[in-house]
């Protein structure tokens, strides 16, 4: 038996991610548990988590998860990442963060992380390679280009579109909607583009890093294509995401949280 006291995890937003995240907590993680979770409608999440969790689970505003969890999942709208992550961070917690493209906008996150012992993890979520990317980063990286293809319905809405009457419902040919960076595309796609802020988290920065967003009708599935030149090695790589029951969001996204998760609390560690 570990000596170590279990892990307590909070997860704030019950999506796509954040169920997932609940459900494998619930079939058991080792050296975590399920502490507390928040969600927009709280009555409605204690119903849903009524059959889900064997035991009841605190349903809680982001604002009271802290005093309740050691981390915090932030699976929730980008919106709210600095209430959910702020209480964690000056108490010198730990916070697993997907809106990563948030966090451009919030660098005191980090600051506060600094100041007070806390971690911000960005896990590698939809995107593949995040390892080898922050180890060429030790190095020098030449360049980094990704280039994101979606089909439609994991577009429509984004903002950058709507501000540049850009109509995709009908296209019926692949089409390139945005070619830029990280940090631009963390404005106009809040909730496509987290992968692309990660990667450049995890290489050579939201403004170096090279960008491209295509719509595709022909396409089921998020891809996403990153080459990297650097001094130690080159490499391409390319991950076709399923979607999750929210078209925006891949299967393998909570999966990767769930994998970090167990990283966190295990006795063995593989890759960076
Ligand atoms: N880093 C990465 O690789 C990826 C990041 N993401 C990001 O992760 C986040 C979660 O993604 P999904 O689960 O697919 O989104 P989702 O839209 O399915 O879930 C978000 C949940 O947050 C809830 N919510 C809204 N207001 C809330 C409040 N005040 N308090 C608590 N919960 C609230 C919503 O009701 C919803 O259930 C999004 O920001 C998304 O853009 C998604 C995919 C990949
Ligand atoms: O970037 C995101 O937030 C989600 C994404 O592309 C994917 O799931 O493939």
């Amino acid at each position: 038996m570990s000596t170590r006291p279990p892990l307590r995890i909070a997860v704030a937003g019950l999506g796509a991610v954040g169920m997932a995240v609940v459900a494998a907590l619930e079939k058991g993680l080792p050296g975590c548990e399920l502490a507390a979770v928040s969600a927009r409608d709280i009555e409605g999440a204690k119903a849903r988590l009524s059959t889900a969790t064997a035991r009841p689970v605190p349903v809680v505003p982001v604002e009271a998860l802290e005093p309740l969890a050691d981390i915090v999942v932030e699976a929730a709208p980008a919106a709210l990442l600095p209430a959910i992550a702020e209480p964690f961070l000056r108490a010198g917690k730990s916070v697993v963060v997907l809106s990563a493209g948030a966090l451009l906008r919030a660098e005191h996150l980090l600051e506060l992380a600094k100041r007070h012992g806390g971690q911000v993890t960005v896990p590698t979520g939809a995107l593949i390679g995040l390892d080898a990317v922050a180890a060429a980063a030790e190095g020098t990286i030449h360049s980094v280009r990704m280039v994101t293809r979606k089909p439609v319905r994991g577009l429509v809405g984004a903002p950058y579109l709507v501000e540049n009457n850009i109509a995709i419902e009908d296209i019926k040919e692949p089409l390139r909607i945005f070619k830029g960076t990280p940090r631009e595309a963390a404005i106009g796609f809040p909730a496509n583009l987290n992968v692309a802020v990660a990667l450049s988290l995890a290489g050579i920065g939201p403004d170096r890093t090279e960008l491209e967003i295509w719509a595709d009708p022909a396409l089921t599935r998020n891809t996403h294509r990153i080459e990297v030149d650097s001094d130690s090695a080159a490499f391409s790589m390319q991950i076709e995401n399923i979607p999750s029951e929210n078209p925006k969001t891949g299967r393998i996204t909570a999966l990767s949280v769930i994998a970090c998760l167990r990283k966190m609390a295990a006795p063995l560690r593989v890759g960076t």
